[in-house]
């Protein structure tokens, strides 16, 4: 009877219904019985065909500037594993349990490949006037390995921070001079924004070049320090728009890379402009004369002065909002920084626990892995969402408070411990960021020193925002008022 009704029918029509019984993720119990001994499908949401994903932030109802929700929502939805797709259906995992991130952090390498910023090193290949490679941000393998080798010694070096020790004080002295001549007479700072972004770049400045530039003099706040900060902002987030959006810009100039690279070439001129203009001498400071020693291609040279110049200022930015967002928050705390100068590093720490700028932290897989009981071949895109764990009961009691106790005294090992590779504002491994110990050095100093003078307060509740760097929404406004 069925062989009677199939011969009736059109030969097309049969193949018609059963690619439609297909499309519908309609199977025969045989063909189900056959699919469970697969491996598991890892979760995630829905795919189409070539585009993967990603349409989810062109017309769906997602935002770029809002991925740390989407990640959050993606996390409460699949659970610890969870895959989107790119382009072409290439698949992107992200991570955010504990033992995975580590499992992965930790993985044995030689060169250690994070995923580059695809538009910036096509950028830059296109440029040899300018690069002669696409930086250490973004290079692999035995090129990547030889620029670190040449550029970071000296700028990762324990001699080169204590050197700069003084250096960082004078910094938070001046800073402090600074906030007195330009806060409002009852000590209101409208965007505690204006007040970083001259010190962020004064302190960059005074590490790379070993000189300090004078943009924390109240007349020279110029419009020159804000449009740079502007620009380094415009970078992050076209970087962000050309990574994680449908990649256009390969087959023509989208709005995103022609903000890039308006942005990148300013960044690089400006600061190429800096360098000239105060005729650095190459004996004066180590971090700088290293780099010039340094047996590598001149392009290389400037393109890393810049680079490391660059890379400080926005981050420690947002660092430094939301470490001082914090404390303003919390009056009792600022009293035992003033007592107890451990509180300050721990105050960091815990700040860096709840809101690190820079996250996730992208790896490919260099072996195949067993991750939340996936088997995902090496080559796969990984991401650890160590901020998602951080906030995590499982991880951390008590996770969304601001409790710097959590880093001294007897609750330090338990915290530490699980914090190795969860609280990693800096990456992990051969990768790990160059200017780690020299963030770590600064922030505590310039709190510490900012707390002795003014009791921060502010009414503000913080609004995130992803410029590719978790960064604050808005104008963060403040209180700074003398202590006695
Ligand atoms: C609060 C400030 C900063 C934060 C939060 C931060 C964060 C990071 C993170 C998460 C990475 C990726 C690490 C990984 O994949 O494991 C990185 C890489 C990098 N950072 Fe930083 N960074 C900061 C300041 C700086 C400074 C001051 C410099 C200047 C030297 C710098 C230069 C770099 C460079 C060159 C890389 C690429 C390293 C490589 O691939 O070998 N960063 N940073």
């Amino acid at each position: 009877m069925f062989f009677e009704i199939i011969q009736s029918l059109d030969k097309i029509a049969v193949i018609l219904m059963v690619l439609i019984f297909f499309l519908l993720d309609y199977r025969p119990p045989w063909w189900k019985s056959k699919e469970t001994k697969q491996p598991l499908i890892v979760p995630g949401p829905r795919s189409i065909p070539l585009l993967g994903t990603r349409w989810l932030f062109h017309f769906g109802s997602y935002h770029l500037n809002k991925l740390h929700e989407f990640y959050d929502e993606m996390y409460n939805l699949y659970g610890p594993i969870v895959k989107e797709e790119v382009l072409f259906n290439i698949p992107v995992y992200s991570i955010f349990e504990r033992a995975d991130i580590e499992k992965v952090l930790k993985a044995p390498s030689k060169y250690p490949i994070r995923p580059p910023s695809a538009a910036q090193a096509s950028y830059r290949y296109s440029r040899p006037d300018r690069y002669a490679s696409a930086g250490l941000v973004n290079e692999q393998g035995e090129k990547w390995h030889s620029l670190r080798v040449s550029l970071t010694a000296n700028i990762t070096s324990p001699k080169t921070m204590s050197n700069f020790q003084n250096e960082a004080m004078d910094l938070a002295n001046d800073w402090c001079s600074y906030i007195k001549a330009v806060r409002e007479p009852n000590g209101l700072i409208q965007n505690i924004n204006d007040l970083v972004v001259p010190l962020c770049i004064e302190t960059s400045c005074a590490l790379v070049l070993g000189r300090r530039l004078g943009f924390m003099s109240p007349e020279k706040v110029t419009p020159e320090s804000l449009k740079l900060a502007a620009a380094l902002q415009d970078h992050f987030v076209s970087l962000r728009d050309t990574q994680f959006s449908l990649p256009f810009w390969k087959f023509f100039q989208t709005s995103s890379y022609r903000k890039m690279v308006k942005s990148e070439n300013y960044i690089y001129e400006t600061v190429l402009n800096m360098i000239n203009d105060f005729a650095l001498n190459d004996r004066e400071n180590t971090v700088y004369s290293s780099i010039i020693n340094a047996d590598i291609d001149g392009r290389e040279k400037t393109a890393a002065i810049i680079d490391f110049i660059a890379a400080g200022i926005h981050t420690l930015k947002n660092s430094l909002i939301f470490l001082f967002y914090l404390v303003a928050k919390h009056p009792k705390i600022q009293e035992k920084i003033i007592d107890d100068p451990y509180y300050a590093k721990a105050s960091m720490m815990e700040s860096f626990r709840l809101l690190p700028t820079a996250t996730p932290l992208a790896r490919i897989l260099e072996q195949d892995m067993e991750l939340a009981c996936h088997h995902l071949k090496a080559g796969s895109v990984v991401l650890c969402h160590n901020a998602i764990a951080c906030k995590s009961d499982k991880n951390f009691e008590h996770p969304d408070k601001f409790l710097p106790e959590r880093w001294l005294g007897d609750n330090k090992h338990k915290t530490t411990s699980m914090a190795t590779f969860l609280v990693t504002p800096f990456g992990a491994g051969k990768r790990i960021c160059p200017g780690k110990r020299f963030i770590e050095l600064v922030l505590p100093i310039f709190l510490q020193k900012v707390v002795n003078n003014f009791e921060l307060t502010t009414e503000h509740i913080l609004e995130l925002e992803n410029e590719f760097l978790l960064a604050p929404k808005g104008p963060v406004p403040m209180f700074l008022i003398n202590r006695e």
